[in-house]
């Protein structure tokens, strides 16, 4: 049930994923089910740059040179990381943003729609065994000079994506009841 499968929901993250390939039909359907987000003004922004084989590598390498050049004090075990989650992942998917030309609506709901076009590949992953979770560092800011972007169009961070193994770190969230204002 839908409910089941939003609880079950998780961040997994690259250190857990296995050496095993995500299937060209498989990223197909995640695909297919974040292009059924919800979009006001039919503006449909939701672009996504599919990374697997070489690109992740190369994802790894254009994040951790620029993060050397930019921070102050480069940590190595952060350049290994930056390097690491790509090339350990089965697939990276680019979430970008691509601004209505005519700006019919605000930022905000292009943004919301995107998330809510995210939301449908993390939860299909889930069915499908896939450990995901959507990474936005600073280095973002950055990401026009790796992909050509057109214009309007913005990076807001990586769906990391792989089959995995060991288990799955429980999360928590405070009650609803605490975020929720009953008015009758
Ligand atoms: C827009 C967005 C950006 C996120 N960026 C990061 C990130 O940069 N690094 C990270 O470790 N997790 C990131 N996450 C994942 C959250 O850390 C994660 O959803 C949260 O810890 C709750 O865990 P859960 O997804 O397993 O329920 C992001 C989640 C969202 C929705």
């Amino acid at each position: 049930m839908i409910f089941d499968l939003i609880k079950e929901r998780r961040s997994i993250f690259p250190p857990q994923y296995i050496d095993k390939p995500i299937a060209k039909e498989t990223l197909e359907k995640i695909l297919e089910a974040a292009n059924w987000a919800p979009t006001h003004k039919k503006t449909e922004p939701w672009r996504f740059k599919v990374l697997t084989g070489n690109k992740k590598q190369e994802l790894g390498v254009f994040l951790s040179n620029k993060y050397e050049e930019t921070d102050p004090r480069p940590k190595q075990i952060k350049i290994k990381k930056l390097q690491f989650n790509p090339s350990n992942s089965g697939a990276v998917i680019a979430i970008c943003m691509q601004r209505d030309p005519k700006e019919s609506l605000p930022e905000w709901e292009e943004i919301a729609s995107v998330a809510m076009a995210v939301q449908n590949m993390w939860l299909c992953c889930t069915e499908l065994g896939i450990g995901s979770y959507w990474s936005s560092p600073g280095l973002i800011k950055y990401m026009d000079e790796f992909f050509d972007l057109n214009e309007g169009e913005r990076c807001l961070g990586f769906f990391y994506m792989g089959y995995f193994e060991g288990d799955v770190i429980p999360s928590a969230r405070t009650p609803i009841a605490n975020k929720v204002e009953w008015l009758d």
